[in-house]
């Protein structure tokens, strides 16, 4: 659908206009069009291949890093298309950061795996830097659990700490844009539940964007939902009335879970 969905009134961190997704010749997104809010969560829901995780990887160009993909159209962060040939990558994975459904540590210690990322784009002496993990992790409510073994291997963590350990790491650079991919899927109820709380207070920091598949989670955590179905998006609004009151046939069939 090429209809323009944004007439949400929104402040926009980042702008989708247009935008087609390749894998080779298989067209994986379909002149996408809308606004991510700023500070704000934006939920993305639909069917399993409604093209999710390959329009939250659009947003830091994570597609890449491998041939045969590309995206056309414009993505509009800080006045620039972010999907022009020359744009600074570098800069572009700083101020927007990633985390996937698997809680995906370095091999390396609690410490390292926050430091580790700082260090590629700033300079910091010792006792700035100790400030900086302490303070991802506090961002991250994991300081207190992982306060007396920063120098222990970041995989001796739980699930869900690890996983919050990847979020400290996200947020340890100060991105504008955090990118959630299904953050919970491999997480047990309580550990799910910190990461919810998380997310909520994140956002008066940051812009989020999470992909999932719970809805009852999209609902509780989201201010905007955007429902996906094959490489469209079907509707796109203001939580509350998207769940309430959805406009289109489709979306009210997948969140009543009459499909999908
Ligand atoms: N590397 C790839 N090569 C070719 N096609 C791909 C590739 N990755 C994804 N696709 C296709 O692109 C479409 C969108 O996939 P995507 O992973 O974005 O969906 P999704 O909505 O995130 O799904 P899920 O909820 O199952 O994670 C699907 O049809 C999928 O088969």
């Amino acid at each position: 659908m090429s209809e323009f969905l944004s007439d949400q009134g929104i402040n926009a961190a980042l702008k989708v206009r247009n935008l087609d997704f390749y894998y080779g010749g298989f067209k994986g997104l379909k002149s996408v069009s809308m606004d991510i809010a700023e500070k704000k969560v934006t939920a993305f829901i639909g069917p399993s291949g409604c093209g999710k995780s390959t329009l939250l990887r659009t947003f830091n160009r994570m597609y890449d890093l491998y041939p045969g993909q590309r995206a056309e159209g414009e993505i509009i962060f800080h006045g620039s298309n972010t999907l022009e040939k020359g744009y600074d990558l570098n800069l572009l994975r700083a101020r927007v950061g990633m985390v996937f459904q698997k809680p995906t540590p370095f091999p390396m210690s609690i410490y390292e795996n926050i430091a580790f990322g700082v260090r590629l784009y700033e300079n910091l002496s010792r006792a700035d830097m100790d400030n900086r993990v302490q303070w991802a992790l506090e961002q991250a409510a994991l300081w207190t659990e992982a306060k007396d073994k920063l120098h222990q291997s970041g995989l001796s963590l739980s699930g869900g700490q690890q996983q919050r350990l990847c979020i400290a790491r996200g947020v340890a650079v100060k991105p504008d844009v955090l990118l959630l991919d299904e953050p919970t899927s491999a997480l047990d109820p309580i550990s799910t539940a910190k990461i919810e709380e998380l997310v909520f207070e994140l956002k008066s920091s940051y812009t989020i964007a999470i992909v999932t598949h719970n809805m009852q989670q999209a609902a509780r955590v989201s201010d905007y939902t955007a429902y996906m179905y094959l490489g469209e998006l079907m509707e796109f609004g203001v939580t509350d009335e998207l769940f309430m009151k959805p406009k289109r046939k489709e979306t009210e069939d997948y969140i009543t879970g009459r499909f999908g």
